[in-house]
């Protein structure tokens, strides 16, 4: 990614939450976690000069001072301590808010206008959407705080003790040729030069990290929903005695997590030996460099180990970069990924649905135009003008793969290409039912009333007799046993509680997929029934194969090769009893 990008991807993820409603909280908090980081730096200049004390307390043998300054030391170190453990909660307490406010509204972008579905369609949600919400958004928080806290403690650090180390290096002669050249504050300069070059090797070894992290956690993430997949369809797999099929496809993704691990490990190894020994080295360094003014006798033991300390300090703070290009690394990985999916989700949001929804009064439903296209453009339905009065019913029939599920999308709204409208009167609930009814996690009560909210408006009874008259008696009792609902009950049975939504909601239109596929005939023919005596005034438009569903309806819109024709179903007559 490019620099430009980069620091832009970063401000797009980062600015939401700091112009929220919560700004005042959330920069008040920051404001105390900056202070008591501060304060810690503060704390150490302080322990600083205690040592130059102390250790000339102790080079003079001045016994009547070791005591006190202990004492202060301990004082120090306390309020040292009380100060880190509160920092780092607060920053947590922040990081827990800020994640918060991006995980709603990522979540609310994910699920607003069917962006997870129109992902799917549009072939964009390779990359594990579930994965950058959970994942990539805590990452993003706690890596920006931590950069952006350490950052600033780290330059506090820097500047504190640039001027210690000053006021301590005093003045070195360095002979050229015949000249004697003057250094003051010599160690300063060597530490600055030390961890700028340190810093630009870092960023040398360190760069291919970036793209490898980024792989690696897309590879895991792809290895992950390949078993998920195998656990979602395990019954299919099994029929099919599927194992060695996947166990070839685990193989190939996993080989992928681990090849590109072991370019990880390689790459890190060579920044793990660059910086150990970087940082092994800063521990002898000033020793060399104070030794000819303690041995010359410019400063004394308490100067010397001040000016160790100092020199750690300042290094640490320079060479923070070095350390924290592994960090770095990660949150260039996790800004890109999370730009990348809030871009796909921008695009599909852009999207429109192709057929809208249009509230009128009329009392019957209208196609006004209606014509289905494929993503890369191919006209699947040509333009389509039908009307329906309240109560009929067309069967929508066609060769398999000629655009009727498509067909049904497109009217729902969730098909963003094609284009023409569907009016309808003011309020009438519409509902769709795909072939597979969607059964969510928890009781059946739950299961049953989805996407409703089973809150108790609907009363056991009327439940109850919903699932008797579906067939589904011997549910009755089980409403509020919590279970993978979809897992236990037959698709027929699902498809049933599918019905048992339709006369639960009692919607003015319903579209039903090929919704009756899995059930016997003879409740397939009950279950329509059914709706007609329950719900004479709904209309229906059904898509479906089998021959039993042409007594049920009146029209039949069949497709053929993308154009549509309208027939009236005559009626056999009824065999006398
Ligand atoms: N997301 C998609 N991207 C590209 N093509 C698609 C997509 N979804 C569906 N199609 C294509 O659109 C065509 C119509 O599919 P659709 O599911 O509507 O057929 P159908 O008539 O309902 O078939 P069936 O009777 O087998 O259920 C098919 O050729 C299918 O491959």
């Amino acid at each position: 990614m490019k620099k430009a990008h980069f620091l832009r991807g970063f401000w797009n993820l980062f600015h939401g939450y700091w112009h929220s409603e919560e700004k005042w909280k959330a920069c008040g908090l920051l404001g105390v976690v900056i202070s008591l980081n501060f304060a810690m730096v503060y704390l150490v200049v302080l322990i600083n000069e205690w040592y130059k004390d102390f250790y000339d307390a102790l080079q003079a043998y001045n016994y009547e001072l070791f005591w006190p300054l202990l004492g202060q030391f301990t004082a120090l170190a306390l309020l040292h301590i009380v100060i880190a453990v509160y920092a780092i909660y607060l920053q947590q307490l922040l990081q827990i808010r800020w994640r918060t406010w991006m995980t709603k509204r990522y979540v609310s972008a994910w699920l607003n206008g069917q962006s997870y579905y129109r992902l799917q369609v549009v072939g964009s949600d390779m990359d594990n959407p579930d994965q950058r919400i959970q994942d990539d958004i805590n990452q993003f928080v706690s890596l920006t705080l931590g950069l952006l806290v350490n950052i600033l403690k780290q330059l506090t650090t820097l500047a504190a003790f640039a001027v210690v180390l000053w006021n301590l290096s005093g003045v070195i002669e360095v002979p050229v040729g015949s000249w004697n050249f003057q250094i003051y504050g010599y160690m300063l300069w060597f530490s600055l030069l030390y961890s700028g070059l340190g810093t630009w090797f870092a960023h040398l070894v360190g760069r291919k990290l970036i793209r490898l992290n980024y792989d690696q956690q897309r590879y895991e993430a792809d290895f992950r929903f390949s078993m998920t997949r195998v656990r979602e369809n395990s019954e299919s797999i099994a029929f099919y005695r599927g194992e060695d099929a996947e166990r070839v496809g685990f193989r190939e993704r996993f080989g992928n997590v681990i090849n590109n691990f072991r370019a990880l490990m390689r790459q890190t190894k060579f920044l793990n030996f660059y910086s150990n020994f970087y940082a092994q080295l800063a521990i002898i360094a000033p020793l060399v460099l104070a030794a000819p003014r303690y041995f010359g006798g410019a400063m004394q033991l308490g100067g010397l180990m001040q000016t160790v300390s100092a020199f750690g300090r300042v290094q640490d703070a320079l060479s923070y970069f070095v350390t924290v290009y592994d960090t770095i690394a990660q949150l260039i990985a996790v800004i890109y990924r999370l730009n990348g999916f809030t871009e796909h989700l921008d695009e599909v949001e852009a999207l429109k649905p192709a057929v809208s929804r249009i509230d009128g009064d009329r009392e019957e439903l209208v196609l006004a135009e209606v014509a289905v296209a494929l993503p890369d453009g191919r006209q699947l339905v040509t333009p389509c003008s039908l009307a329906f009065p309240r109560g009929s019913r067309l069967l929508v029939t066609g060769a398999s793969g000629c655009g009727k599920s498509t067909l049904l999308r497109t009217l729902a709204g969730i098909w963003p290409f094609g284009k023409g409208a569907m009016y309808v009167k003011n309020d009438d609930k519409v509902l769709f039912l795909p072939q597979r009814p969607y059964l969510p996690l928890g009781t059946l009560r739950r299961a049953l009333c989805y996407p409703m909210p089973d809150d108790g408006s609907i009363t056991d009874d009327s439940l109850k007799d919903v699932l008797k008259r579906v067939d589904l008696a011997h549910f009755v009792d089980k409403l509020d046993t919590v279970d993978d609902w979809s897992r236990i009950l037959s698709l027929g049975e699902q498809q049933r509680i599918a019905f048992a939504r339709i006369l639960i909601t009692r919607p003015d239109w319903v579209f039903l997929d090929e919704a009756t596929s899995a059930l016997d005939e003879p409740r397939e023919q009950r279950l329509y029934e059914l709706l007609r005596e329950e719900l004479p005034n709904t209309g229906i438009l059904s898509v479906g194969h089998r021959g039993t569903l042409f007594s049920q309806h009146e029209q039949e819109l069949h497709l053929e090769e993308g154009v549509w024709s309208l027939r009236s179903i005559k009626k056999e007559p009824q065999p006398a009893v």
